[in-house]
């Protein structure tokens, strides 16, 4: 029992030393991908290397809010085999349409929140704009949403009858992004919105609801910059810190897939990414989940109608995490 305490502490050890205002952590060993500041030098060392894409190009990426993927980096490390992170390949525009999708619809009923318990609210984000002020407390309050197969936090099974409809525009999104590493079967089933307020965490986990556990999950994150930590398949494993910030695409494929993770920390993000945006034309392509024309004008609404987004985000992190639930031939649970 003893030992068993004494290695689950490698990650807790971690994530309580990150997860400290006093004293506060030095974030000397956490890795930013963005300036390729490896880990110190020590025992845990980590090496980054570049990936190449499997796809250079995607005639979507525009409309959706991504540069051309010519122009995408991508990093894996080698103490975390199958972690991957696209470093932000949103345009300013992509991630203002982005953040503004998981504040305004999906954070709406019929979508399942952590404020159902207590609220009876069905358009979250129009209520904490109701009256002259903003709603601070509603508004603070809202910590997930779930979207298509709705996760089950207590048993931690997804049944047939708990699902909504997957947004056809995230699944697209989805579709651009897996199939630029490779994953041409990959369908986004399910997936867990998070917010996260400066102070918010979320303790080690691992994400082994899903019956296709061979499929990538997706974790998109916007405002707000997060040290992700990850750890191996044993809590006893000493996890890596990482800086995800805004527009990152963290990626757990093959081993890195049910790996413990959590996010002991938001810190202020360096960048707002979200400023200066310009607009997007049609391309007409054709798409496989959505017409074009349902996302290009919502995308170019955020040029103007923009500022109550940018006020939650400056003190808010938004991670979109996306699950394929079902296997390649399977149709339902
Ligand atoms: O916020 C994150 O980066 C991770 C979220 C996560 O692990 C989850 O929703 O399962
Ligand atoms: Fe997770």
């Amino acid at each position: 029992m003893k030992r068993s305490m004494e290695s689950e502490d490698c990650f807790m050890k971690k994530f309580k030393y990150y997860k400290s205002n006093k004293p506060k952590p030095s974030l000397e060993e956490v890795i930013s991908i963005e300036t390729y500041k490896f880990a110190k030098e020590n025992a845990y060392a980590l090496q980054v290397e570049n990936i190449t894409f499997t796809v250079k190009h995607d005639s979507r990426t525009r409309a959706l809010g991504l540069y051309d993927i010519s122009n995408w980096k991508a990093v894996s490390l080698s103490r975390h085999p199958g972690f991957i992170i696209i470093k932000n390949p949103f345009t300013s525009l992509g991630q203002r349409y982005w953040i503004r999708k998981c504040l305004e619809e999906y954070a709406k009923k019929p979508n399942k929140r952590n404020i159902d318990i207590d609220t009876d609210v069905d358009n979250w984000w129009e209520e904490c704009f109701k009256k002259n002020e903003v709603d601070r407390k509603l508004q603070k309050k809202l910590r997930w949403a779930t979207l298509g197969y709705h996760h089950d936090w207590d048993t931690k099974v997804y049944i047939e009858d708990n699902k909504g409809v997957f947004p056809g525009e995230l699944a697209e999104l989805c579709d651009v992004i897996a199939l630029s590493i490779g994953y041409s079967k990959f369908r986004a089933e399910a997936a867990i919105v998070n917010y996260y307020h400066m102070g918010s965490t979320l303790s080690a986990h691992t994400d082994h609801s899903e019956v296709n556990l061979e499929a990538p999950l997706f974790s998109l994150s916007f405002g707000q910059s997060a040290i992700f930590l990850l750890g191996g398949h044993e809590k006893s494993i000493e996890p890596s810190a990482i800086l995800l910030s805004s527009g990152d695409i963290a990626i757990m494929s093959k081993d890195a897939r049910l790996c413990y993770h959590a996010v002991p920390k938001i810190l202020p993000s360096s960048k707002q990414p979200w400023n200066n945006p310009t607009s997007v034309q049609k391309t007409h392509e054709t798409f496989k989940y959505i017409k074009e024309d349902d996302i290009i004008d919502p995308m170019n609404k955020n040029l103007k109608e923009w500022t109550k987004f940018q006020a939650y985000v400056e003190e808010s992190r938004i991670n979109v995490n996306v699950r394929q639930v079902l296997n390649e031939n399977q149709i339902c649970l």
